[in-house]
């Protein structure tokens, strides 16, 4: 079966996107696997899946693939480049639209000058909902954020755990380009105390409205940008008195610029949304 794609970017997070409103599509872990693999496939860090959707007043359904084949809650890059495709393949005439994801309704926005913003909803805190096993921890706290002792390669690492829809623990580290993102990203990701895994964040703080970030993703390994992630990092550095909206946030694949306004009001994530090139693959 051939299926047509478009490969697009967001700050150098790639995907594969896929409409499953034109075309029928149910694809096994492998398949979805074989997609994001960058010598046999096409080559991605995730697949969206646009799809109509279930609810009456609601434009999309957005369904986000890891590379690793596996089903995931949000994608914050991934909802720009959303609306840019549907927005392009005139599958709406909208700029702004409502899209169902697993974890909720998130609402993108076409702004004049191409960036594109999303309401990515509220930052979802308590730790049994990230998910979180905090047991027989004992924490601390920094402004009104608390910080949780993991233990990683013997040595203790003070995370923040909080969800965007999506799971994430976020540190903060003095230098971002020596941080050991990879080697301790994949401890963190699979730490038992994340019993759906876990995004490790590493940000380092520039000033109140700066931070350079990096995200080993779940599912993905390190990408060279996160938008959920932006949007975890921001949430905590905010909430430990280290940030003050609106922060820019400086990925290895671009700048994206995270507004919040504090307790349940929804995060806005702002940044770039590119198409690189259309094609086909037999699968
Ligand atoms: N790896 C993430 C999904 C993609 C999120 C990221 N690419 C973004 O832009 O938010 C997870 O397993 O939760």
């Amino acid at each position: 079966m051939k299926i047509k794609f478009t490969k697009m970017h967001g700050a150098g997070n790639d995907f594969v996107v896929i409409d499953a409103i034109n075309q029928a599509i149910a694809f096994t872990p492998a398949q979805w696997q074989y997609l994001a693999d960058r010598r046999f496939g096409v080559g991605a860090d995730q697949m969206l899946v646009v799809e109509k959707p279930q609810a009456a007043d609601v434009d999309f359904r957005y369904r986000i693939y890891n590379s690793d084949g596996g089903e995931v809650e949000q994608c914050g890059n991934g909802a720009r480049a959303f609306v840019k495709f549907v927005t392009d393949k005139k599958l709406t005439s909208k700029h702004a639209i409502k899209v169902e994801t697993m974890s909720g309704i998130i609402e993108p926005r076409l702004e004049a000058n191409g960036q594109i913003t999303v309401d990515m909803g509220p930052p979802i805190l308590a730790p049994e909902d990230v998910p979180f096993d905090t047991t027989d921890l004992l924490s601390k706290a920094e402004g009104e954020e608390t910080l949780w002792p993991l233990d990683i390669k013997g040595e203790t690492y003070w995370i923040a755990a909080l969800s965007m829809g999506n799971p994430h623990a976020v540190q903060v580290v003095a230098d971002i380009e020596t941080a050991p993102v990879r080697e301790d990203g994949v401890l963190i990701e699979h730490h038992p105390r994340f019993p759906k895994r876990v995004n490790a964040g590493f940000m380092q703080i520039i000033d109140a409205h700066e931070i350079k970030l990096r995200v080993f993703e779940r599912g993905a390994g390190e990408t060279l940008a996160c938008g959920t992630g932006a949007c975890a990092a921001v949430v905590s550095g905010i909430r430990r008195g280290l940030l003050a909206s609106p922060v820019k946030v400086q990925t290895r694949g671009g700048e994206l610029s995270i507004a919040w306004a504090g307790n349940s009001s929804s995060v806005m994530l702002t940044g770039p949304a590119v198409t690189v090139f259309e094609g086909e693959i037999e699968l």
